[in-house]
C-alpha cells in the first residue's frame, strides 16, 4: 500500500455567506495523478490553496506527507511543487534571476532539466534576460511550470497550468508531465477545463461539485462504465443499479439515470426492452455530474 501524500478531512471554507467547500474528504496515495474537474467557481483553486496551507480553512484538516499542513517542516515544503493559476510573482526579476533565487532555497535542483526546458520552451535567447513582468501570459506560465519542476517535487500541484498555453505549448507541457509521472513516485493534482488533455495524462479524475469531491475514479474505468439510460422507472428500479450519479424523472413514469455500471449490470441492461443506454464521453460526464 502506497503511503498517503495528501489527506484532507472535512475541509470547509466560506467566503462571506458563500459556502465554497462543504466538507471535502480527499486522500491521495503516492503516485496518484488526478485531474481535478469542476465548473467555474466550484472551488478548485480554493481547495488547492487550502490543501497547500496557503489559505485558512474554517474547519477540517490537511496533512501532506503525514505532517499537518499548518506546521509543515522545511523538508516537506521542499518536496512540493506548485503552479498557481496566475503566476504574477517576481515580475521585476528576469527568468534566470528568478530561477537562481529559487535554486538557493531547495536542497535539490535539476540544473540540466531546467536548462533543457528553458531552451525547448522558448527561453533560449532574449527571453532569459527580460523582466518577467514583460513576458506574455503563456511565457509566464511556462516559466512557472519550469520552476515547479526544477526541484523534482514529489507532490506537484498545478492549477490550470495550460490555460494560457497555445496548442504546441500544451502538448510540450503534457509530454513533460507524462515523463515526470512515469516513475510512479510523483503525486500530481492537476486542475483543468481542457478535458482532452486530461484524457492524455490523468489516471484518475475527481469532480468537485457542491463543495465536495463528488466522484473520483480511474478515468478509463469511468468512461468504460458510465451510461445515460432512459427507460421506464419500474424496469430500471428492478435492475437495482449501483453507482447512480444522477436521476431525472419525466412525465409518464420514465426516467433518465446516469450511472456507473459494472460489466454484469451492462449485460442485464442489454437484455431489457424499451431502455436506451448511451455511453458518455468525459465531457458528457462532466456536464452530468456537475449539473
Ligand atoms: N478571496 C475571495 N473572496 C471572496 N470570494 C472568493 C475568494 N476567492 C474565491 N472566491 C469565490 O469562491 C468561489 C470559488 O472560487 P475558485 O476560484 O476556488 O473556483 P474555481 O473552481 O477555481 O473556478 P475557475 O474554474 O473559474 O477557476 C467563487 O464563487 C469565487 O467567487
Amino acid at each position: 500500500m502506497n503511503p498517503v501524500v495528501v489527506e484532507a478531512r472535512g475541509l470547509q471554507k466560506t467566503f462571506g455567506r458563500q459556502h465554497v467547500l462543504r466538507g471535502v474528504d480527499w486522500r491521495l496515495p503516492r503516485g496518484t495523478v488526478v485531474g481535478l474537474l469542476g465548473r467555474n467557481g466550484a472551488g478548485k483553486s480554493t481547495l488547492i490553496e487550502c490543501l497547500l496551507g496557503l489559505r485558512e480553512t474554517d474547519a477540517g484538516s490537511v496533512s501532506l506527507f503525514g505532517e499537518p499542513v499548518t506546521a509543515l517542516s522545511e523538508g516537506a515544503r521542499g518536496r512540493i511543487g506548485y503552479v498557481p493559476q496566475k503566476a504574477e510573482a517576481f515580475e521585476w526579476l528576469t527568468p534566470v534571476q528568478m530561477l537562481e533565487y529559487f535554486r538557493a532555497l531547495y536542497p535539490r535542483w535539476n540544473d540540466a532539466r531546467v536548462e533543457g526546458l528553458l531552451r525547448r520552451w522558448g527561453f533560449g535567447g532574449e527571453l532569459r534576460d527580460k523582466p518577467i513582468g514583460r513576458l506574455s501570459g503563456g511565457e509566464k506560465q511556462r516559466l512557472a511550470i519550469i520552476r515547479a519542476l526544477a526541484h523534482e517535487p514529489e507532490l506537484l500541484v498545478l492549477d490550470e497550468p495550460v490555460a494560457s498555453l497555445d496548442p504546441v505549448g500544451r502538448r510540450e507541457f503534457l509530454r513533460e508531465l507524462i515523463g515526470t509521472v512515469a516513475d510512479g513516485e510523483t503525486t500530481v493534482v492537476f486542475s483543468t477545463h481542457i478535458l482532452s488533455d486530461l484524457e492524455r495524462v490523468a489516471l484518475d479524475v475527481a469532480f468537485l461539485h457542491d463543495g465536495r469531491i463528488g466522484l473520483q475514479a480511474p478515468l478509463d474505468e469511468l468512461l468504460e462504465g458510465a451510461r445515460r439510460i432512459t427507460g421506464p422507472a419500474a424496469a430500471l428500479d428492478a435492475l437495482g443499479l449501483g453507482g447512480e450519479l444522477r436521476r431525472e424523472r419525466h412525465p409518464g413514469g420514465s426516467v433518465t439515470v446516469v450511472a456507473r455500471l459494472s460489466d454484469a449490470e451492462q449485460a442485464r441492461l442489454r437484455a431489457l426492452d424499451g431502455v436506451q443506454a448511451d455511453a458518455l464521453s468525459l465531457e458528457d460526464l462532466f456536464v452530468e455530474v456537475t449539473k
